[in-house]
């Protein structure tokens, strides 16, 4: 570490870099110095403190969870998840040329395998990382959730329809006829 003291001020600047770089931004700071050299330094300095600033802000990338993702499931708040990471769609919604309500549906879970089955152009790919928020935690994934596929779901319904069930009682009439009508010939 290189110390620059100013006794008139009882100041005392540290400096860890190199003693020249400390030194000329020193009297860049301190002098009435407006010169290019002076000016192209300080800009330099400002660009490494941004560029610094920028990679500490990625290492802190922000990682969602389930739930945070999970929550915004409406048309006019829609986050998905797909390959691990998280989009909020919310602005692409009504330019989206699957429509807005794919994506809707498209909340809530991984959206991975709904995304792929579409077979999106590599333009929709680049596009997508206009609405990045940040990295999923695949391990907060529920479990399978007990839903019903659409098949599953129409034989279910069908199942507790009273046509299903006066068909059901007919053949049960008509085997038991059947069965009467064989015991007693
Ligand atoms: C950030 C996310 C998304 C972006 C940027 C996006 C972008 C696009 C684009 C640009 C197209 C036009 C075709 C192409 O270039 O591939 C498209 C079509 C489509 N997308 Fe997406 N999409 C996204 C998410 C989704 C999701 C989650 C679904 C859910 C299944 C979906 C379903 C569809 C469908 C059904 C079409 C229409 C295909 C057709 O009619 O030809 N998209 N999307």
């Amino acid at each position: 570490m290189f110390s620059i003291i100013s006794c008139s001020n009882l100041f005392t600047y540290n400096c860890t870099n190199t003693p020249t770089f400390c030194l000329l931004l020193w009297d860049c700071i301190n002098s009435d110095r407006r010169d290019s050299v002076c000016v192209r330094f300080l800009l330099q300095t400002l660009r490494l403190f941004i560029s610094v600033a920028d990679l500490l802000m990625a290492s802190v990338q922000k990682t969602l969870v389930f739930d945070d993702v999970a929550k915004h499931n409406k048309i006019d708040d829609c986050w998905i998840i797909i390959s691990g990471k998280v989009y909020d769609v919310t602005p692409f919604m009504d330019d989206h040329p699957g429509g807005g309500e794919v994506m809707r549906k498209a909340t809530g879970k991984d959206a991975t395998v709904d995304y792929g089955d579409v077979g999106h152009s590599t333009a929709a790919n680049e596009m997508m990382q206009k609405y990045y928020v940040g990295e999923f935690d695949q391990s907060t994934i529920p479990e399978k959730r007990s839903y019903m596929s659409s098949t599953t779901e129409k034989i279910y319904n069908l199942k507790k329809s009273p046509q299903f069930m006066i068909k059901v009682l007919l053949v049960g009439i008509m085997a038991a006829a059947l069965r009467i009508l064989v015991v007693s010939f």
